[in-house]
């Protein structure tokens, strides 16, 4: 089968990522990169690829049969909008708009659209995660009844050295990090309908969150809480308890969710069971079956792009959609909202 055509717009940290998976993988060929500053030509120069400035530019001069967009996220709703209208394919970094009002304007075009859009919450086609969701789905554990979660991490000081607006609001671990985790908690207990929440700049003294503490609903009546924190030393998190990512250290005993259940509990990434089997009765006083499933890891930024190639071949649609990503950035800002005024908010 011959490779796609894929262009990348925004040459930064995980557009390299992706210009590096690109060249890995036999189903595609990078035939362009899309930036306005002159570090991006050189790269274009030193790949050997066409150099375009901008996505209007590209589109007048190239056929390309899908484009990445790995801009900041001012620029994903726009930048989206043109591959609409040029009728190509794209995968849109998270998150899908840099507001809810932004992302609704979006998702009303995508709508009235058939040009697939699938959105970059990568850890949607982690193998983890999905035999996680299997085993809730089947009713492994019963019925869902409650999710206790933590990404609780340590971002060094060079991290906000490098780049000031991390400090600042939009820059903030909600925003950046937990919305992966909702995308994870949505796709383990479906939507979520109330969020509580309280954060935290108190460690870091920086204008955006540093820590937050956060309660869910979900629809199907389970309730959520999740403890979040930049500013934590532990390995409570998903890159550290997944491994999946190699560039973070990895502790293969340590767990970031606990699913509890009417039958039993699960805990990811582990996929350590304990369960009440049929026969038996479901009782504190008995002792659980317990078992560890095979954990598969496999890289989920190469699976999202494996999925991208059969979207674009209209053999699958996309995993993450224009509305979930919205879903998952309405509950950053039903966050936002409870933290602020101290309220629950309905979404
Ligand atoms: N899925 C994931 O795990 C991750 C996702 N992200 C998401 O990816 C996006 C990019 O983040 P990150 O890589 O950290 O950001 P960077 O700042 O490292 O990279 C952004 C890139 O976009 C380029 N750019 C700026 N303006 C334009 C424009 N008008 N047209 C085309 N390119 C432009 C920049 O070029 P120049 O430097 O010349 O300005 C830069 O190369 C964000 O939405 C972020 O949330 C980020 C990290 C991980
Ligand atoms: O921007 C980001 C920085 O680190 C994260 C780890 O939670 C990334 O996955 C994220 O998208």
């Amino acid at each position: 089968m011959t490779r796609l055509r894929l262009a990348l717009v925004g040459a930064g940290v995980i557009g390299r990522r992706h210009i590096g998976l690109i060249q890995e993988s036999a189903q595609v060929a990078l035939t362009a990169i899309v930036g306005p500053g002159a570090a991006t030509q050189t790269l274009a120069n030193t790949l050997a690829v066409e150099y375009h400035q901008d996505l209007p530019t590209l589109f007048a001069r190239q056929t390309v049969d899908g484009v990445i967009l790995a801009t900041p996220n001012a620029l994903h709703v726009e930048q989206a909008l043109l591959c609409i209208e040029a009728g190509v394919p794209a995968l849109i970094e998270k998150p899908v708009a840099h507001s809810v009002a932004e992302g609704e304007r979006l998702l009303n075009a995508a709508s009235t659209s058939s040009v697939p859009l699938l959105v970059g919450h990568h850890r949607a086609h982690s193998p983890i995660l999905a035999k996680a969701r299997a085993i809730i789905a089947k009713g492994v554990i019963g019925q869902p009844v409650a999710i206790q979660g933590s990404a609780l991490f340590y971002k060094p000081d060079s991290y906000f050295d490098e780049a000031a607006w991390r400090r600042e609001p939009g820059g903030g671990p909600v925003l950046i990090n937990l919305i992966h985790e909702i995308g994870n908690l949505r796709s383990l207990l479906g939507d979520i309908t109330h969020v509580q929440a309280m954060t935290s700049q108190a460690t870091r003294q920086f204008t955006v969150e540093d820590t937050a503490a956060i309660n869910f609903r979900f629809a199907n009546g389970a309730l959520g809480t999740f403890l979040l924190s930049d500013t934590a030393a532990t390995p409570r998190s998903w890159e550290q308890s997944s491994g999946e990512d190699p560039v973070y250290a990895h502790y293969p005993d340590e767990e970031c969710y606990l699913v509890a259940g009417t039958q039993g509990s699960l805990s990811v990434p582990t996929l350590r069971i304990k369960r009440y089997c049929e026969e038996q009765v479901a009782s504190w006083w008995e002792p659980f079956d317990e078992l560890t499933l095979d954990v598969r890891r496999d890289d989920p930024l190469a699976c999202q792009l494996a999925h991208f190639v059969a979207v674009i071949r209209g053999e699958a649609t996309p995993l993450v959609s224009v509305h979930d990503g919205l879903q998952n950035l309405r509950v950053v800002e039903a966050i936002y909202d409870a933290a602020a005024t101290g309220r629950c908010i309905a979404l």
